[in-house]
């Protein structure tokens, strides 16, 4: 896996241990599972405003943001980004065309 992929998620999940006050990403698990999903809303809706506006630099920063909250999503559903990675790794080279229709519904 990405090595920094990795450090991160070995930080999100010791923030399961951390005081909510002291961490952003605490904070959020404090919260649950709706304020991480309303975040990725915001994060997503974010990227696809900077997509419009055409700015490379804007786009970069809300994905990274969209990206970091989908971490933290998948940390506090006891998965990772190696999850993710497995599953782009089994699609690589397949074509979505044939992936579609290799669906069962
Ligand atoms: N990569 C990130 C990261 N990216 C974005 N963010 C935070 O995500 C939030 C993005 O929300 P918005 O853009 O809506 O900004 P905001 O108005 O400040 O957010 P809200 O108060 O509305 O939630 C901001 O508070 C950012 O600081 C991040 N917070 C943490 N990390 C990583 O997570 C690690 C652990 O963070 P803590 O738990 O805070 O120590 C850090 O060391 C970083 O590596």
């Amino acid at each position: 896996m990405n090595d920094l992929l990795e450090r991160l998620s070995d930080v999100l999940e010791s923030r399961k241990e951390a005081d909510p006050g002291s961490s952003y990403v605490a904070g959020l698990y404090s919260k649950g599972l709706d304020a991480i999903l309303k975040k990725i809303g915001e994060e997503a809706t974010e990227t696809v405003m900077a997509a419009k506006d055409g700015v490379p630099e804007k786009i970069v920063h809300e994905v990274a943001d969209l990206w970091f909250h989908t971490l933290v999503l998948l940390a506090q559903q006891g998965l990772g980004p190696g999850d993710v990675l497995a599953e782009l790794d089994r699609r690589f080279g397949l074509s979505g065309l044939e992936e579609k229709a290799g669906r069962k519904s």
